[in-house]
């Protein structure tokens, strides 16, 4: 996490302590950046939660939600895309590798499953997912905020670092199901697909590229499974480990 406090090499040269100034102000900016950037989505999630709530209570059923919340869904997953260029400039110390395939996964499941495949939308796996992705991310985003503040209740870091244990494989599974009910429909409709001949001469099965996707699922998710234990060892328990840089 960014930090506004710099280490430096001493010495308090002029040209030093202008670069050292320097980074106290990046340091501050980016810690400010943070902030807001985790406030705004843990706003978000909470919208999505308060709609999703509000959309059963009122109507009684699932059927349909999806549709409502689109949009909130769309924009605040999309906006994550962030996430990787938080740890890629450095505000961030993370995994560039780890945030870009957790980041990627789901941003391939909002608009090249959900969004696009409109049939499986009223499906129960979407649901899964969903409720699962909500959960997580209102108490991820907040965690993050809280911290940045320096005023983290424990409840919420002890949520950060437990909850997971559960909502990754449910949320995987929501994800899996999803893109298997999408399968019939992407071979009926060759949607995304590039078929011979064509003036490019090359082909392309979205079918079987799902079925790749899936596939990677297995060896992916146990790396990012396993990255938040480690983190959890680190948090919860004070471990330190040592992890190998991307
Ligand atoms: C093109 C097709 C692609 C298809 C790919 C198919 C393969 C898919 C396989 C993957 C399956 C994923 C499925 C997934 O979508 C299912 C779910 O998410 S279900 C819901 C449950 N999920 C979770 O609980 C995980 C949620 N995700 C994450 O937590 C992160 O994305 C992850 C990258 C996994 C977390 O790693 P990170 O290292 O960031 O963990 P920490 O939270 O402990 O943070 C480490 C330090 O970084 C600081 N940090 C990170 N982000 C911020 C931020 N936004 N603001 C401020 N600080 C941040 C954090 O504070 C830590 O700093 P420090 O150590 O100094 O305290």
């Amino acid at each position: 996490m960014a930090s506004s406090e710099e280490d430096g090499a001493g010495g308090g040269g002029s040209l030093e302590e202008k670069e050292k100034g320097r980074k106290r102000r990046l340091g501050a900016l980016a810690t400010a950046w943070l902030i807001g950037y985790n406030i705004a989505m843990t706003a978000g999630w909470l919208v999505l939660a308060i709609a999703m709530a509000r959309f059963y209570m009122q109507k009684g059923t699932y059927k349909g939600l999806y549709k409502t919340i689109q949009k909130t869904l769309k924009f605040f997953q999309t906006f994550a895309v962030l996430e990787v260029v938080h740890c890629a400039v450095g505000i961030v110390h993370t995994s560039v590798l780890v945030t870009g395939v957790q980041v990627s996964s789901r941003i391939f499941m909002v608009w090249f499953i959900t969004h696009s495949i409109k049939q499986i939308q009223n499906e129960e796996s979407v649901i899964l997912f969903l409720v699962v992705w909500t959960v997580t991310e209102i108490t991820r985003y907040s965690f993050y905020t809280f911290n940045l503040l320096n005023h983290l209740p424990y409840f919420i870091k002890w949520a950060r670092y437990n909850f997971f244990i559960i909502l990754y494989p449910a949320g995987v599974a929501g994800e899996l199901l999803t893109i298997y009910a999408a399968l019939p429909y992407v071979k009926k409709t060759g949607i995304f697909s590039l078929r011979l001949p064509n003036k490019y001469n090359v082909s392309f099965d979205y079918y079987y590229f799902l079925i790749i996707v899936m596939a990677s699922y297995i060896p992916l998710f146990p790396q990012l499974y396993f990255h938040m234990l480690w983190q959890r060892r680190k948090v919860l328990h004070g471990e330190v480990i040592v992890e190998k840089d991307d």
